[in-house]
């Protein structure tokens, strides 16, 4: 079969040439590059990737095909997806599909047959920015023209466009011993599923939600979630996290959330130059010492002092938790004098590794023993 020419152009006028992947058309965002092996089906359903085209370091993909089970969401959130070898046929008894037939099923735009690796190399050494894959353009320059006029990362406010339009509950497996609101800026299933493991039960709650909405549930804590977007943008959840401080209500963030406790506390966030996506992220916790891998996915990041020492805030004492060993990037907050803590990274990644999936066991804690200071 012949297959269709495509084109990808970078917003600084670097451009590729390949063949269209997934559906044909064109399409536009943030070019990232992830160095993940496994989870691609995790990858292209969790939220956090709205407006980003997702560039696989991993030269084969789509050999396991596509399944119904492994989705972080109902739907492909991706922009677009590049890569360089696609499997020419699907090889595992859960897959359902093949992966060019739920990007096309779904309208999603891709390209195969590029150089991931000089494409890979070049965002790294320029940065994240723009790009725009089209199978119906065929000069690039009239396709830079387009990338130069969509939107930018920096600056958009995506967690509306993803959050859960209405409340519903995840129930617990067993006794439900704990109620957890669960702030929805753009939730992967896995979390949840992370909760319910632990005797919690998680109301999910949009991302407009208010304090008065998340204390008329009496929760015993409050989750903040993982989400696309820029951090500087979200306010009504910071007021949100802001308004479980003042009460003291255990409250966990990942990712999104770190960022959004970060600057519930008055801390800046900024914008990495090319962020951490992956499986594979050396992270040390402080308080243990302890060095996990871990599951990243975030573009932007908090900035605070990475050794751990005290910063004062309006809510008393905060520290980072979490360092990325490979370049000292803040990956999670811990509050001194108030039940409040987050990272930066993925602790429920359900591709794994589960290095970090005591952080839930820490929540759980955290939740049980204030719920013993208010009997
Ligand atoms: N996975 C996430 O929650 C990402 C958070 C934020 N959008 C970032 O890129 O840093």
């Amino acid at each position: 079969m012949a297959r269709t020419p495509a084109l990808l152009v970078l917003e600084d006028g670097r451009a590729f040439a390949g063949e269209s992947f997934g559906a044909e058309g064109e399409t536009f965002g943030e070019a990232v590059f992830s160095t993940g092996m496994t989870g691609y089906q995790e990858t292209l359903t969790d939220p956090s990737y709205h407006r980003q085209v997702v560039v696989m370091t991993a030269p084969h993909v789509g050999n396991t095909g596509v399944n119904d089970e492994d989705p972080e969401s109902d739907r492909i959130w991706v922009a677009g997806y590049v890569v360089r070898d696609p499997a020419r046929r699907s090889s595992s008894w859960r897959a359902q599909r093949s992966l060019p037939d739920a990007l096309r099923e779904q309208g999603v735009v891709g390209i195969s047959g590029i150089d991931t690796r000089a494409l890979t190399r070049h965002l790294r050494e320029r940065g994240a920015m723009r790009v725009g894959i089209s199978s119906v353009e065929r000069d690039p320059q009239a396709l830079l023209e387009r990338v130069l006029a969509s939107p930018q990362m920096v600056g958009a406010d995506l967690a509306h466009e993803v959050t859960t339009r209405q409340p519903y509950v995840v129930p617990a497996v067993g006794e439900a011993r704990l109620r957890v609101a669960c702030l929805d800026l753009g939730l992967k299933r896995a979390t949840p599923h992370q909760m319910a493991r632990r005797g919690i039960e998680t109301h999910v709650l949009p991302a407009t939600t208010t304090i008065e909405d998340v204390l008329a549930l009496a929760p015993d804590g409050l989750f903040v979630s993982n989400g696309p977007g820029d951090p500087a943008t979200t306010n009504g959840p910071v007021a949100l996290v802001q308004g479980a401080l003042e009460r003291e209500l255990p409250t966990f963030g990942i990712c999104f959330g770190n960022q959004i406790l970060g600057r519930a506390l008055g801390l800046g966030t900024y914008k990495l130059r090319y962020g951490h996506r992956g499986i594979n992220q050396p992270v040390k916790d402080f308080a243990t010492g302890r060095v996990e891998v871990t599951a990243h996915n975030h573009g932007f990041a908090v900035d605070a002092p990475s050794d751990g020492s005290p910063v004062t805030t309006p809510y008393g004492v905060a520290r980072v938790s979490h360092v990325d060993l490979n370049d000292d990037v803040v990956e999670g907050l811990a509050c001194d004098d108030v039940p409040a803590f987050s990272v930066q990274y993925h602790p429920e990644a359900a591709g794994g590794p589960h290095d970090a999936a005591y952080l839930f066991d820490r929540f759980t804690d955290l939740m049980t023993s204030h719920q013993k200071g208010r009997r």
